[in-house]
Order: structure tokens, then C-alpha cells, then sequence
């Protein structure tokens, strides 16, 4: 029986091993904190749990102007505890949930740490696993999966303290909302915590080292939720990169780059990650790095040594969790010799939960813009939408972008509350080359958000018979 090494059991572990028992390996993952890591304990579930909260707060905004007398936001309490252990029992029962599978799977799953160790006889690989009672062993693998993903970014200057000084995974532990929070960092990360707690009734001050905040994503939905940020009363600093953060009492002092001081009661450190690469002995062992530090892996997941894999946050691809489990799916299908299609990144939707949230797939304007990409676009703002009236939605819009001879669709952007939800037929026409016609010619609910998209097809139909 082939024998396979996961190290990390975060999606691109955890995944990666059910495929491998599926196809009848004989399999171990070996996990620092627990079944699901990171994604699951500290990152991607506790941050959308925490946002659920955020949200029916929000569900209180504007109700007057619909008849609804609610008193409105401010008149609603969050009370931080309860909404903090509710993040951390979901997360818990989230990751029992996948132990559980995988055992069920027959793999063993080893509560502790792993590195290479020695590559024995040139086609087996040493894994050294400390395990988190017990002395050292190893494991001899044919195939070993490193999928051990990243931890926040420290910035020297700007050390978390746990208290008032705060990585993303520190803010659970708060016993009350901050009163003044200072968001160091407006990517998606630092955009959703800055959403979610302005909701909640936080005052929000987000210091952005770019032009605008969502610096990587489509520039007019960024536009237009830092648009709706400002409205709501945030108060973004951009091109305001924070040189230092410091406890000053009870709060904290923000120096900007270019002198400006911002005070605060806490700040939130969201200035990246790095991939969780030191330690595993991958210098020893010949694997080869980027040059940004991540683990360098091809689109089959290999590494450059022979049986080591890699998956996930630590290889830097693209740092999602659908992302990550599907390298760690095709590494294990790839290792195991069965029919594989390498990792295509054109058709992977992604979505910032912020409100209004923005789900994006396929090419992007820039690419278009660039001239890169040839294709015709139409931007359809959701205020023309029946059903977004009836709800009062104001912000958001549909974009669709589609080849200019064929009509076939390439990509699209979605601003709009639950846009995770409604990106979802776009994704399936870039996915399977639908064109703007077939989009088109698709009966949608009426009233619906949804038939803004194909009113955004049919838009660009017109276009095509011009
Ligand atoms: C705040 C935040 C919100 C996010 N929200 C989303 C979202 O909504 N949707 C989405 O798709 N993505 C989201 N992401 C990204 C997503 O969390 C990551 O892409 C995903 O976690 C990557 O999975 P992974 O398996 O590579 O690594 P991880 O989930 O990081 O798991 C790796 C695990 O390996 C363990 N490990 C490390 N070294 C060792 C070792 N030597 N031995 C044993 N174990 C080890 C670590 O403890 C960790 O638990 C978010 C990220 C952040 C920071
Ligand atoms: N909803 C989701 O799917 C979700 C949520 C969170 C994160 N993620 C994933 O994680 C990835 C990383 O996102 P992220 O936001 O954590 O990191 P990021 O690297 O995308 O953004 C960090 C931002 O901080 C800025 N920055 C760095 N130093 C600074 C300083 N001194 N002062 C001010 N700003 C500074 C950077 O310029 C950058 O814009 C995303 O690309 C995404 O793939 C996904």
C-alpha cells in the first residue's frame, strides 16, 4: 500500500487526505493545532462567523424608509462575549466535524509537528513527527504533501500584544468591541474586519497604503465599497502606509509614514502573511523556494524533489481555501497516478464579505484594460434592479465581460449584499464557455437581484448583433 505524509491539516491537508484514502492509500496527517487548521480555527470560518453577527446588525439599517421603525443600528447591542465564544465553539465543532471524516476515511490523523528528515533510499522520504505527547518517530513515505500554510504578517514596528495590538486571530479573545479601532492594512483581510465592526457600531479608522483600499480587486467595485465605507462614517487614510504601532495607555499610537499620528483604543495589524516554511527542513532536503519565501510547486501541486508535494497557503498560488484543497486533490490524484487536470486559476470565484460583499471571477478589468485580454464589458448599476428598490439596495452593480466576436463569457464582478451567492451563474458560463446568448436566453426569477445578470447579458447580446 502506498504510503503518504500530509503535514498540515488545514483545507489543502485535510482534503488532499480524503482523496488519497479514497484511492486506497495508507494515510497520516500530522496537525500542529487541529483538523482544519488555520482556515478553520483562526482565519476563514471564525472571520465569517464573526461577520454573521456583523450582519444582522446591518439587517437594522434604513428599516425606517420601508415602514419598519427598529431605532436602527444604534439602537441594537452586541455584546462581544457571546458573539466571540459562538466564533470559537463553531470553529471547534467545524474542525471535530472534519477529524471526524478523516477518521472515518481511515486516516490517521497525528496531533503534533512534522519535518523532513532524511531522504532514506532516494524513493522514500523521511517525515520526523513530534507529536504533541510522546517522543519523536518517523514515518517513511513515498509521497509527503506540504500543506502547512501562513501566519500573520509582523510587522517590527508593530508587534501584537494581544491586548490593544492585535493580529486577526487575537480579536476573539477581547471581553468588549473596541471602542476606536485602527485597521493597519486594506486588503480583503483588513476590508472585512473594517466592515464587520463599523456594522457593529465601532468607530473604524482604516489605514491604506494604497490609493484606495482593495488595492488587487476590480477598481470600481474597491470604489464603490470604499464609497459606502466613507457614507457609513469610516474614516480611510489612503496612501498611508503606518510605520509604527504602539501601546500609548489604554490605547494606541498609529505613526504614518509621513509623520500623521491616528489614535485608537486597539488596532488590527492585517498587513499579509507569510507561508509557514521555516522549520520543515526544506533547506536540507533541496526544495526549492520562491522568491518571496513560499514553497515553489507547478500546477500538479510537485515541488522540485521527487514524491514532495505542495499545497495550499504555504506555495503562495493564490491564498484561498477553495484553492488550497483543490492543489492538495490534485497532488494526491497526480501522486497516485490518476487522470489529472492541472490547477486552472481563470474560473476560481472569490468573494470579500464585506457589505456590500464583492464576488469577482475570471479576467479582470485590468487585463482588459491592458489590452492582455480583448473583451466587451457592460457595468450594470443595481439601482435599476425591481427587487434591489424594494430593498432599498442603492450600492452595488453587475459587470460582465465577454469575447468580442464570439460573445462566449470570460469573467464578471458583482457588488452587491450576498454577491458569494449570485456569482455563481457567471462562474458556471466562464466555466463551461456559455455565451452572452445562452445567458441571456435564461428565464430568472422576477423581481430578483439575479436577473441583473442577465440583463447584463442581454446588454451585451444587443452589442453583438450591432
Ligand atoms: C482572516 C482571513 C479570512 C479568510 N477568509 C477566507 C474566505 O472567506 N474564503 C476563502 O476561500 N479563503 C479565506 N481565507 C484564506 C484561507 O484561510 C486560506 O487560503 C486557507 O486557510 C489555506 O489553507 P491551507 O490548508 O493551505 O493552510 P491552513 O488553513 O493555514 O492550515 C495549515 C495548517 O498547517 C499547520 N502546520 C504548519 N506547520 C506545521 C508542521 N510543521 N507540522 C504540522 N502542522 C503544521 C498549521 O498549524 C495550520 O493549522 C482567509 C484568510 C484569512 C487570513
Ligand atoms: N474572503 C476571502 O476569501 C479572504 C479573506 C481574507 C483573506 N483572503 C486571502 O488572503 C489574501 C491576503 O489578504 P490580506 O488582506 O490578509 O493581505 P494582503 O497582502 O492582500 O493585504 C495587506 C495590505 O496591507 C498593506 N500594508 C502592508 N504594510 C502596511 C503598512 N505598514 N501600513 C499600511 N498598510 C500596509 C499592503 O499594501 C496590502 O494592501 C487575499 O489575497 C485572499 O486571497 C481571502
Amino acid at each position: 500500500m502506498t504510503r503518504i505524509v500530509i503535514i498540515g491539516g488545514g483545507p489543502a491537508g485535510y482534503e488532499a487526505a480524503l482523496v488519497a484514502a479514497q484511492l486506497g492509500a495508507e494515510v497520516t496527517v500530522v496537525e500542529a493545532s487541529g483538523a482544519g487548521g488555520a482556515c478553520v480555527l483562526s482565519d476563514c470560518v471564525p472571520s465569517k462567523t464573526f461577520i454573521a453577527s456583523s450582519d444582522v446588525v446591518t439587517g437594522y439599517r434604513n428599516t425606517e424608509s420601508r415602514g419598519v421603525y427598529s431605532g436602527g443600528p444604534a439602537a441594537v447591542r452586541v455584546d462581544a462575549e457571546i458573539v466571540h465564544a459562538r466564533v470559537r465553539s463553531l470553529a471547534l465543532a467545524q474542525s471535530a466535524d472534519i477529524h471526524a471524516k478523516l477518521v472515518k476515511a481511515g486516516v490517521e490523523v497525528v496531533t503534533g509537528t512534522a519535518r523532513l528528515g532524511d531522504d532514506t533510499l532516494g524513493h522514500t522520504h523521511r517525515v520526523v513527527v513530534t507529536p504533541e505527547q510522546g517522543r519523536p518517530y518517523h514515518l517513511d513515505a513515498g509521497t509527503v504533501l506540504l500543506a502547512t500554510g501562513a501566519t500573520p504578517r509582523v510587522l517590527a514596528s508593530a508587534v501584537p500584544d494581544g491586548e490593544r495590538i492585535l493580529d486577526w486571530r487575537q480579536l476573539y479573545d477581547l471581553t468588549a468591541l473596541p471602542a476606536r479601532l485602527v485597521v493597519v492594512g486594506s486588503g480583503v483581510t483588513g476590508a472585512e474586519f473594517a466592515s464587520a465592526y463599523l456594522a457593529m457600531g465601532v468607530e473604524v479608522t482604516l489605514v491604506s497604503s494604497r490609493d484606495r483600499v482593495m488595492p488587487h480587486e476590480d477598481a470600481d467595485a474597491a470604489m464603490a465599497i470604499e464609497r459606502v465605507f466613507r457614507e457609513r462614517g469610516m474614516t480611510i487614510l489612503n496612501n498611508s502606509r503606518a510605520d509604527s504601532v504602539v501601546r500609548d495607555g489604554d490605547g494606541v499610537r498609529v505613526t504614518l509614514a509621513d509623520g500623521r499620528v491616528v489614535t485608537g483604543s486597539h488596532a488590527l495589524i492585517a498587513v499579509g502573511s507569510t507561508p509557514n516554511t521555516a522549520g520543515l527542513g526544506l533547506a536540507e532536503y533541496g526544495v526549492a523556494l520562491t522568491p518571496g519565501g513560499h514553497v515553489a510547486a507547478d500546477r500538479v501541486s510537485r515541488t522540485n524533489v521527487p514524491g514532495v508535494y505542495a499545497a495550499g497557503d504555504c506555495t503562495g498560488v493564490l491564498p484561498l481555501a477553495s484553492v488550497a484543497a483543490m492543489q492538495g486533490r490534485i497532488a494526491m490524484w497526480h501522486a497516485l497516478g490518476e487522470a489529472v487536470q492541472p490547477l486552472r486559476l481563470r474560473t476560481v470565484a472569490a468573494n470579500v464579505f464585506t457589505d456590500p460583499e464583492l464576488a469577482t471571477v475570471g479576467v479582470s478589468q485590468n487585463e482588459v484594460n491592458a489590452g492582455t485580454v480583448p473583451a466587451r464589458a457592460v457595468m450594470l448599476p443595481l439601482d435599476g434592479n425591481a427587487r434591489a428598490k424594494m430593498a432599498d439596495l442603492t450600492d452595488g452593480f453587475v459587470k460582465l465581460f465577454c469575447r468580442p466576436a464570439t460573445g462566449q463569457i470570460i469573467g464578471g464582478v458583482v457588488v452587491a449584499p450576498k454577491a458569494s451567492e449570485l456569482i455563481l451563474p457567471i462562474t458556471l458560463a466562464v466555466e463551461n464557455g456559455l455565451t452572452v446568448d445562452q445567458l441571456a436566453h435564461t428565464i430568472t426569477i422576477y423581481p430578483s437581484v439575479s436577473g441583473s445578470i442577465t440583463e447584463a447579458a442581454r446588454q451585451l447580446m444587443q452589442h453583438v448583433t450591432e
